[in-house]
Formats: structure tokens, C-alpha cells, sequence
């Protein structure tokens, strides 16, 4: 089994690098770490990055997990080969890039990019937001998957995640006490389907939902409280049409041995416990 320590960053493809850097610190509240040509490296915590956005092709996106150890990475390797999953290592460049110490990659069964790094770097200093957003740190990112139970049978047998909570077809899956890092959506493509940062309050959650309707910034789920996590939520939209989410509050499993998934029903009930109804076709009934 493949120890996942933590989520560590997306690297997200676009066609517009300056709109996004624009969408990142005006609007989401990231600080940008650093900036070339070509990559944007925007953070919320005191990580190197958590997201890099690369000009290109749109449809790229890649997710990164972090693991304990080195040789995690070579224990990782022969195990994804043994099942016949491709490996490639990171050459200096590419790690540099990443700005991590080594890494490997691949495609999981959904054939979404997963990066496995060790020793993602990390600062020594705070992290200056340039809007009071609120975010405390990189919360989880959801998943695109066409065949769930394939897909759930690799990240919870191959990867170390455990199931949490089902809605519905849908996954939601801890690696460590948090709740969620990642969630699996049932859906008929690939890759990343949204992106979450956890924010410090409700303040936050309610804050946001008047300024990003100000900003002309469209919302497509929230505010709400989520029955599963019991975290306090707004969805919208990029200008890359990716999902981001804002939340608070998700709950933490501490009764690793004792903890049993619940399966919710796939309504609107599921995904909030308010009324809200989700404008996310993955969330929809
Ligand atoms: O119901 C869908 C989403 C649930 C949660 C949650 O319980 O917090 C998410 O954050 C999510 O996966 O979007
Ligand atoms: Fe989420």
C-alpha cells in the first residue's frame, strides 16, 4: 500500500496565465509565490505553492501527494508496476519545477495525473494574502471518475485513502483525520473537479458570498452546510471554468478503528443540509 501523507499541490493548465494570476490574488485570495513566463505559483498556506497554473493547454491538470519518505517512491514504483501502471521519474528540471526534492508520476485507472513528491518545499515565511479571504489552509480537491468502484478500489487499496462518507455513486475520502483531502465524483471525463480552501469562519463563508456576487463572480453552490463534513460552503466559478470552493468547519475522523462510512442519498439534501441546490453537474441528481 502507497502512504499518502498529505495532498500537495495542482498544477493547472490554462490559456490565459495573467487572468488567472488576476482570478488567484484579486479574487480567490492567494498570494502569487512566484511568477515566470510561463508558471504562476499561488498559495494559501506557508507551502511553496499550492497551486501553479502553466499557460498552455487548458485541459492539463496534474494532482500531487505527498509521501513520508524517499524510498516510499521506489516502494510506490514497484508496486503501481506491478499492476501494469506506467512510472515516470522527475528529472532535476521537472523537480525543480516543482519544487520538490524527487517525484514520480503516472495515470490512475481514471487516467487523471497523479504526482507522488517528497520534500515539497516549504517557507519559513508567512504566508501574505493579497485579500483577506481567510484561508487557513489547501483544503481537499475532487476527482473526476467514470467508473467509481474501480477507481475507489485504487485509492483505497493501491493509495492509502479511507472512505469517509458516499453520496450517492460519490466518494469522499480521508488520508489523515481530516474528513476529506480527496473526493471522487462519478462523471464522464477526467482530472480534477474541483478545488477547495479551507477559510477560518462562517464569517468567511458569508464574506465571500457578497464579494464575489460583487465581483461579478458566478456562484454555483452555497452558501450551504454540507451534512457530511459539516462544513459551511460556497462554490464558483473560475475563469478557467473549474470549481473552487471556499469551506469551513469539516470535521475530523479520530476513531480511526471505530469509524463506519454513512452512505447519504443522492439528492440535494445530501450535498446541504440548508437547501441549497448545487449548480455542479457532478453534485446533481
Ligand atoms: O456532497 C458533496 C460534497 C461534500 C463535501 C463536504 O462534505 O465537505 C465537500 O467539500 C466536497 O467534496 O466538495
Ligand atoms: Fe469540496
Amino acid at each position: 500500500m502507497i502512504t499518502l501523507h498529505d495532498i500537495s499541490y495542482l498544477r493547472l493548465g490554462c490559456r490565459d496565465l495573467d487572468q488567472m494570476v488576476d482570478f488567484g490574488t484579486r479574487i480567490l485570495g492567494l498570494e502569487l509565490r512566484e511568477r515566470t513566463a510561463t508558471h504562476a505559483y499561488l498559495r494559501g498556506d506557508n507551502s511553496a505553492f499550492n497551486l501553479c497554473y502553466i499557460q498552455g493547454d487548458e485541459r492539463y491538470d496534474a494532482s500531487a501527494f505527498e509521501v513520508p519518505a524517499l524510498a516510499d517512491l521506489a516502494q510506490a514504483e514497484q508496486e503501481l508496476s506491478a499492476l501494469g501502471i506506467a512510472v515516470q521519474h522527475g528529472d532535476e528540471a521537472a523537480c525543480e519545477e516543482r519544487r520538490v526534492d524527487a517525484f514520480i508520476s503516472f495515470t490512475d485507472p481514471n487516467d487523471n495525473r497523479i504526482e507522488l513528491v517528497y520534500r515539497p518545499h516549504v517557507t519559513g515565511v508567512r504566508y501574505f494574502p493579497s485579500r483577506d479571504a481567510g484561508i487557513t489552509e489547501f483544503g481537499h480537491f475532487g476527482l473526476h471518475s467514470r467508473d467509481i468502484e474501480r477507481d475507489l478500489a485504487f485509492w483505497t487499496e493501491v493509495m492509502s485513502a479511507r472512505v469517509s462518507d458516499r453520496i450517492g455513486d460519490g466518494a469522499l475520502l480521508r488520508i489523515d483525520e481530516v474528513h476529506h483531502k480527496i473526493a471522487l465524483f462519478s462523471s464522464d471525463t477526467t482530472g480534477v473537479q474541483h478545488v477547495n480552501f479551507q477559510v477560518a469562519s462562517i464569517d468567511d463563508v458569508m464574506r465571500a458570498w457578497y464579494f464575489l456576487q460583487e465581483q461579478g463572480v458566478p456562484i454555483v453552490f452555497g452558501p450551504g452546510r454540507h451534512p457530511t463534513s459539516t462544513a459551511i460552503f460556497i462554490y464558483f466559478l473560475g475563469p478557467d471554468n473549474r470549481v473552487y470552493e471556499y469551506s469551513s468547519g469539516v470535521k475530523r475522523i479520530t476513531d480511526e478503528a471505530g469509524y463506519v462510512p454513512r452512505h447519504f442519498e443522492m439528492k440535494p439534501s445530501s450535498f446541504c443540509m440548508w437547501g441549497a441546490r448545487p449548480n455542479v453537474k457532478e453534485f446533481s441528481e
